[in-house]
């Protein structure tokens, strides 16, 4: 099985989360917190309050293993082509794939994905919901230390399978949105590209970021509903199951509550996916 696209996966996804982090943080926190009016209320909030280390919150976590989870997808995706149209990644340009085969890769590569990234997800998120001031002498501490306490105390208090809350919603998320991810990149690059030749830097930059932006805005929906069913358990509050967690957000906040964080959202992910596109690419024609 070949390796380097899991490598070269690792390195992109990492670079891609560092640019995309801050636009993330300020979407957690819309998404499940009611306290501001929009990005930037929220913005300006974050950093009043917590100065610019609170769009920060919890980043060396996912840098380390949202890098493992790229590197899963992007690796998955190459080799589930490999299987269905027995090319390897440097035939892909001189025979390119059906978008039949780039949909189901991807799908596989999104489902396969969600294992590694659930318990991540979810210490992620409920480090970035964390709102206190950074640790001052005499201020009560913040409830998670940090990523390994999280970790720690969410399998004391809501059990080893609690790590793995929100997962359900966080796969039915993926596995569509990230067939439709590759579908969009590969589409895009043909569109700007001659046949046979290898896109452009821009062509690159433009179809990834465009990649992005059509996933994140199809997954908004059952972003939210994962995000919420996540910091349930943290606040006591049980939904019991994704229809659940979707009607009573609907019932308490219209359907509105389905796009929350869709701007955000959009606007990180060109930045983020262009930038991964571009290093994925690059590292696997440079290695060959
Ligand atoms: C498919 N869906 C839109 C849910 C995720 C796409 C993930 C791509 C990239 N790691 C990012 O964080 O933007």
């Amino acid at each position: 099985m070949p390796v380097e696209e899991f490598v070269a996966g690792w390195i992109s996804g990492a670079l891609g989360l560092v640019l995309g982090y801050p636009f993330d943080t300020v979407k957690v926190r819309l998404q499940t917190q009611t306290t501001y009016r929009g990005i930037f209320d929220c913005l300006v909030k974050t950093y009043r309050h917590e100065s610019l280390l609170g769009f920060f919150k919890g980043m060396s976590f996912p840098i380390a293993s949202i890098a493992v989870v790229n590197s899963v997808l992007f690796g998955v995706y190459s080799n589930t082509l490999l299987a269905l149209t027995a090319t390897s990644h440097q035939e892909r340009r001189a025979q390119p794939p059906s978008y039949a085969h780039v949909f189901l890769a991807g799908c596989t590569g999104g489902f396969v994905q969600v294992y590694c990234l659930a318990p991540f997800d979810l210490i992620k998120v409920r480090l970035q919901n964390q709102t206190e001031p950074r640790a001052r002498p005499g201020s009560p501490p913040p409830r998670y230390r940090g990523p390994v306490h999280c970790a720690v105390s969410i399998c004391q208090e809501e059990g080893p399978r609690g790590l793995f809350r929100g997962a359900w919603a966080l796969m039915l998320r993926d596995t569509p949105t990230l067939g439709i991810y590759f579908v969009t990149y590969e589409w895009l690059c043909r569109q700007s590209t001659p046949e046979g030749q290898n896109p452009s830097s821009a062509s690159v930059l433009v179809a990834g970021g465009f990649a992005g932006i059509v996933s994140w805005a199809v997954a908004t929906p059952l972003d939210v509903i994962k995000s919420r069913m996540q910091m349930a358990g943290l606040k006591h509050r049980v939904y019991r199951g994704v229809l659940d967690c979707m009607a009573s957000s609907v019932r308490q906040e219209g359907l509105g509550v389905f796009f929350r964080g869709l701007t955000i959202n959009s606007a990180r992910a060109f930045p983020v996916n262009a930038v991964t596109f571009l290093s994925y690419e690059y590292l696997l024609r440079w290695w060959g």
